[in-house]
């Protein structure tokens, strides 16, 4: 672990800039309900659960932000949590730069997490925070897959598409967030690491490009993405059945 790691505070990086193209028209994704409450808002308080966190930046639509901040302001976080509110870019890449550049001087070490991704457990944050704590630079949660995967040869839409392998399935993981990274690590990745087109689509992706370590720990089925609008639905239904279990 390194110095900064070992003696600074943990902060969440949240991009939160996304239009949310494939969850169809409407409001930027993260500024959508789910049971009445943004989005952002699930997300921020469950990174906010975990006592180890004291601050979350979050990074909002780039003609967004003040809309964010007062969203924020309007919102309970526990008193140990502050937070702050900055614009974000083009592409997820280029949003978690901009919060990253947001970081106090204190801060040793990140999570980055998708707004679109509210419904963490607090138990698979602290698991992250723990992994990083004891030595590991880079740690994603992730879970086997259920379906069986297949390499292609990409083609136009509608065109069929050779199969070029079939992984083995018991060796392959789906990725969450959120992901955990000793500052150091993780600032130098994002400096250093060039992506072209749609930038990296996770940020252990980039520290693995760096040769770093990256490691795997346990992630958990309520911490799915809401990518398409089947998703909204399961995220409502997780949230029903909180509620009825323990009043939340
Ligand atoms: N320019 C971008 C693009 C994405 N994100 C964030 O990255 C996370 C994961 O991205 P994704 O689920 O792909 O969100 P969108 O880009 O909004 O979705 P889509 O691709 O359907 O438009 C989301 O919290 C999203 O807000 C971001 O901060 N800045
Ligand atoms: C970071 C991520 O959530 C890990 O699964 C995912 O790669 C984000 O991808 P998206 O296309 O930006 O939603």
């Amino acid at each position: 672990m390194s110095e900064q790691t070992r003696t600074g505070r943990t902060a969440v990086v949240i991009p939160a800039a996304g239009r949310g193209v494939r969850l169809g028209p409407g409001a930027p994704k993260a500024l959508r309900a789910l049971n009445g409450t943004p989005m952002l808002i699930h997300a921020v308080r469950a990174m906010a659960a975990s006592r180890a966190v004291s601050l979350v930046v979050v990074v909002a639509p780039p003609d967004g932000a003040p809309e964010v901040k007062n969203l924020l302001d309007a919102h309970a976080l526990p008193e140990r949590t502050d937070y702050l509110v900055v614009p974000g870019g083009d592409t997820r890449q280029e949003s978690v730069r901009l919060g990253l550049e947001a970081l106090p001087e204190n801060i040793g070490t990140v999570l980055v997490h998708d707004a679109a991704r509210p419904l963490v457990p607090v138990d698979t944050v602290d698991a992250v925070i723990a992994a990083v704590f004891d030595g590991a630079p880079a740690v994603v949660p992730a879970l086997p897959l259920a379906d069986t995967v297949k390499e292609v040869e990409p083609r136009e839409k509608g065109e069929p598409e050779p199969v070029v392998a079939t992984p083995e399935r018991a060796r392959l993981r789906a990725v969450q967030t959120p992901q955990g990274f000793d500052r150091g690590t993780l600032v130098r990745a994002h400096e250093t690491v060039a992506v072209s087109g749609e930038g990296a689509t996770d940020d252990a992706g980039m520290v693995e490009r760096l040769g770093a370590p990256v490691v795997v720990v346990p992630g958990h089925e309520e911490a799915f993405k809401v990518t398409r609008p089947l998703d909204l639905l399961l995220a409502e239904a997780v949230l029903a059945r909180r509620r009825a279990n323990d009043g939340f």
